[in-house]
């Protein structure tokens, strides 16, 4: 991404500081949740497949479990470092509080490029990262799931090496997981369906119909790729499309589910015969379109490109796409924006559908849990947009404040301050 200097977790305490001081909270709330609770690092050293060991760097950050017990994604990729994965855990607080569900924010993620890693090689380091974190997880304690390159069976893996570590089975140790082996139906395409979703809810908001709309999505894995799916169904055209191998354009709108298909056996989208033509993935953001979709990764909205958007609605699948100046930028243009801790919050919702399904040792339908997603992100949609309303500020601000408030009056009622 274009501006990698940016330092994410300094992005998420100045937006927390910015709605603490917008609802005038109590000084302990900001100074209790600028720092996680807890961050864990470990070196996991991997037997290679030529007989070396290679060890590896991965860290699991707990910021704050008022609510509930800690809950995030565990993601594996190159740029990983501990500020990411603190920033990364401060969202997962503040979203799971947006949903109101009963979980505090966790995230995780290992240093490396998991596409230089055989599958042998890829199960050996899940199960050395399971194992290692295995003293601070647990299905009450710290919940992780899939994020950027991690999946199912990454999951099923780590849920058996915690039985082998610790003696005890417990399936909702970790969500995201296979139907088949503990998971939940419409978990895989939550994310995507919510952001689909609130980018539908989004555009009535503004009067803009979205069979008409012209849409451009960046990031083509399992946010981007369900996302597009849902946004078709709901007769959205998505005309522009990058990853981090290209960046391509068809006037008419794109067969979705031809690309999909393409993308499941090149891991990627360049090359796909539907496409018109092909530009600079990183235009993707500028593009000319009614609606952005950023599903990829951080910091690709910033004070360089801000201004040159065109879309009015911009609705994030993506963690931390924007940085606060390009918020202030966005703000002016009068683009609205609906934040990563409502827009991408399916992910999470179905995770805990998940895990009080593994608790009961019961299964929902498919219907039944897209259902209750939709419910519970619906109704956030609209609080957020009253209290936007109600404050004059803009939905970023307005869904901070309304988590806030839920996280500080557990910390109020646990006498934490
Ligand atoms: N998987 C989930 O349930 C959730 C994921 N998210 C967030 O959504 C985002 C995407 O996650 P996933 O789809 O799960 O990951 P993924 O690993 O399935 O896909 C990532 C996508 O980003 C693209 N990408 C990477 N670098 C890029 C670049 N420089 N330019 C353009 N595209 C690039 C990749 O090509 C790929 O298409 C992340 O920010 C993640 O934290 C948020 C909520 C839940
Ligand atoms: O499903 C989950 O528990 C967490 C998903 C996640 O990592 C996220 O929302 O960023």
């Amino acid at each position: 991404m274009a501006e990698k200097h940016i330092n994410v977790f300094e992005t998420a305490q100045r937006q927390v500081k910015q709605a603490c001081d917008k609802l005038g909270a109590d000084p302990a709330v900001y100074e209790i949740l600028k720092n996680p609770m807890r961050v864990l690092e470990v070196a996991i050293p991997v037997r290679m497949d030529d007989g070396s060991i290679k060890s590896f760097i991965g860290y699991r950050s707990q910021h704050n479990d008022a609510v509930g017990p800690f809950k995030g994604g565990i993601r594996f990729h190159q740029d990983v470092n501990m500020d990411e994965v603190k920033a990364l855990s401060t969202w997962m607080t503040f979203k799971c509080g947006v949903v109101g569900i009963p979980y505090g924010g966790g995230k995780g993620g290992i240093t490396v490029d998991p596409s230089e890693l055989s599958k042998g090689e890829l199960e050996r380091l899940s199960r050395g990262f399971a194992r290692a974190i295995s003293p601070i997880i647990g299905e009450r304690i710290d919940i992780p799931a899939p994020d950027v390159n991690t999946n199912g069976q990454i999951m099923a893996w780590m849920v058996d090496e915690y039985h082998k570590a610790t003696g005890r089975f417990e399936p909702g140790v970790l969500t995201g997981k296979p139907v088949e082996f503990y998971g939940s139906l419409a978990r895989t395409e939550a994310t995507g369906y919510g952001v689909a979703i609130m980018a539908r809810d989004a555009a009535k908001k503004v009067g803009l119909p979205l069979d008409k709309a012209r849409i451009a999505l960046q990031g083509f894995g399992n946010v981007g790729s369900f996302t597009a799916s849902y946004i078709h169904e709901l007769g959205g055209k998505i005309v522009a499309v990058a990853d981090h191998t290209a960046g391509l354009y068809n006037s008419q709108g794109f067969d979705v589910h031809a690309l999909a298909e393409y993308v499941k056996e090149h891991r990627c989208i360049k090359g796909f015969p539907g496409a018109e033509s092909e530009f600079p993935k990183e235009d993707i953001v500028t593009f000319d379109v009614d609606i952005f979709l950023p599903c990829a990764l951080e910091n690709v909205i910033t004070a360089e490109n801000a201004g040159d958007i065109k879309a009015k609605i911009v609705c994030e699948g993506a963690n931390g796409p924007t940085t606060l100046e390009a918020d202030e930028i966005l703000d002016k243009k009068g683009v609205l924006v609906v934040p990563d801790i409502l827009s991408n919050a399916g992910g999470v919702t179905v995770s805990y559908f998940e895990w009080v399904q593994n608790l009961m040792r019961y299964s929902w339908t498919f219907e039944e849990v897209q259902e209750k997603q939709e419910n519970l992100m619906v109704k956030a949609f609209e609080e957020i947009w009253a209290l936007k309303e109600e404050h004059g500020v803009n939905m970023r601000v307005a869904a901070y404040m309304m988590s806030i408030k839920r996280v500080a009056d557990a910390m109020k009622l646990r006498g934490w301050y």
